[in-house]
C-alpha cells in the first residue's frame, strides 16, 4: 500500500475529547446537552446504530433520550413521539433512525422534526439554509468528511473535487459544503447520468465516492497521488456465506492514491462524532 490512511476513528476520538471539555463547560452553566433517538421496529442493524449513538453520548457526557416504537407503529404514534421531543427542553437535538418501516411516510416524519432540533441536519429547512449559506445544523456525513480532510491538512481551497453520488444525505449537501467560501473547492457532482465518470474522477485532486456501488472506483479512474474518500457501505454476502460491509472503492486503489479515507474506520466514526457536535453546538446556543 502506498496511500496514507486518514484514520476516522482516531480523529473522531480526538473530537470526542474536545466535546467532553465543552460539555463540562456547559455543566458549569447548568446545561446538560441531550440527544434523542427515535427507533421504529427492531431491525438489528438499526438497533446497533442507535445503541452506538447512546454509547457515544455516554462517553462525552451527553444525556440520552430513547424512544422506541413497535414495527407496526402508526403514523399518528410516530407524529406524537416527535411532538413530545420537539416540546422537551431536555432534548437539544434528536434523530429518527432510518430506514423507517415501509408503511410510514419518511418525508413527512423528517419534516415534523423541529428544524432547530434536527441533529442529523437533514430537515428540508436546514438543507435550504445550507443552500443559502445561513447558520444551520449541518448534515453529519458531509460535515464529517470536510472535518476529517481539514484535520489532516488536505487543502480544499482551489482543489478540484469529484463527488460521485447525488443523494440527499451525502453527495448533494457535500457539494454545497465544499463550495462555501470557507472551503472554496471546485466540485463536479457525478451521478448515474454522468457520461464518462472516469474522465471526471481522473481530473480530480480529491475523489469522494458515495454511490453505494461496491468497488465502483478502480485504480485506472484516479490520478496517482489523488486523495480518495470511501463513503460507500453496502452489506454483501461473502463466498463463506457470511454478511460483511464493503465500500465503493476497490482495495487496489490504496496502491495508487496519495491519501485514502478507508471504509471501515473513516467516514462512519466521523459521522457519529458530528452528530454529537451538532447537539453540543445546539446546547451552547441555549
Ligand atoms: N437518522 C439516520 N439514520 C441513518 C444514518 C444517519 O446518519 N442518520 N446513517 C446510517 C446508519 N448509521 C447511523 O445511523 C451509521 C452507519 C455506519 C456507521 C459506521 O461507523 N460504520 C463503520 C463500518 C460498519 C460497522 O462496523 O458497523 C465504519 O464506517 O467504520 C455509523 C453510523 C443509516 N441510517
Amino acid at each position: 500500500m502506498t496511500a496514507t490512511l486518514l484514520d476516522g476513528k482516531a480523529t473522531a476520538a480526538e473530537i470526542k475529547d474536545e466535546l467532553r471539555a465543552r460539555v463540562k463547560a456547559l455543566a458549569e452553566r447548568g446545561i446538560v446537552p441531550g440527544l434523542g433517538t427515535v427507533l421504529v421496529g427492531s431491525d438489528p442493524g438499526s438497533q446497533a446504530y442507535v445503541n452506538g449513538k447512546h454509547r457515544d453520548c455516554a462517553e462525552v457526557g451527553i444525556a440520552s433520550i430513547r424512544r422506541e416504537l413497535p414495527a407496526d407503529a402508526t403514523q399518528a404514534q410516530v407524529d406524537e413521539t416527535l411532538a413530545e421531543l420537539n416540546a422537551d427542553p431536555a432534548c437539544h437535538g434528536y434523530i429518527v433512525q432510518l430506514p423507517l418501516p415501509g408503511h410510514l411516510d419518511t418525508q413527512r416524519v423528517l419534516e415534523l422534526i423541529d428544524p432547530d432540533k434536527d441533529a442529523d441536519g437533514l430537515h428540508p429547512v436546514n438543507l435550504g439554509r445550507l443552500v443559502l449559506g445561513y447558520d444551520a445544523p449541518l448534515p453529519c456525513t458531509p460535515r464529517g468528511i470536510v472535518e476529517l480532510l481539514r484535520r489532516h491538512d488536505v487543502p480544499l481551497r482551489g482543489a478540484n473535487v469529484a463527488v460521485v453520488g447525488r443523494g440527499n444525505t451525502v453527495g448533494r449537501p457535500l457539494g454545497l459544503l465544499l463550495t462555501r467560501r470557507s472551503e472554496n473547492a471546485t466540485v463536479t457532482l457525478c451521478h448515474t447520468g454522468t457520461l464518462d465518470l472516469a474522465a471526471h474522477t481522473r481530473a480530480a485532486d480529491i475523489v469522494i465516492v458515495a454511490a453505494g456501488v461496491p468497488g465502483l472506483l478502480t485504480t485506472d479512474m484516479i490520478t496517482p497521488g489523488a486523495v480518495v474518500v470511501d463513503v460507500g457501505i453496502t452489506r454483501v454476502i461473502g463466498s463463506d456465506g457470511k454478511g460483511r460491509y464493503t465500500g465503493d472503492v476497490d482495495p487496489e486503489v490504496a496502491e495508487v492514491a496519495g491519501k485514502l479515507v478507508p471504509m471501515p474506520g473513516g467516514v462512519g466514526p466521523m459521522t457519529r462524532a458530528m452528530l454529537l457536535t451538532n447537539v453540543v453546538e445546539r446546547a451552547e446556543r441555549g
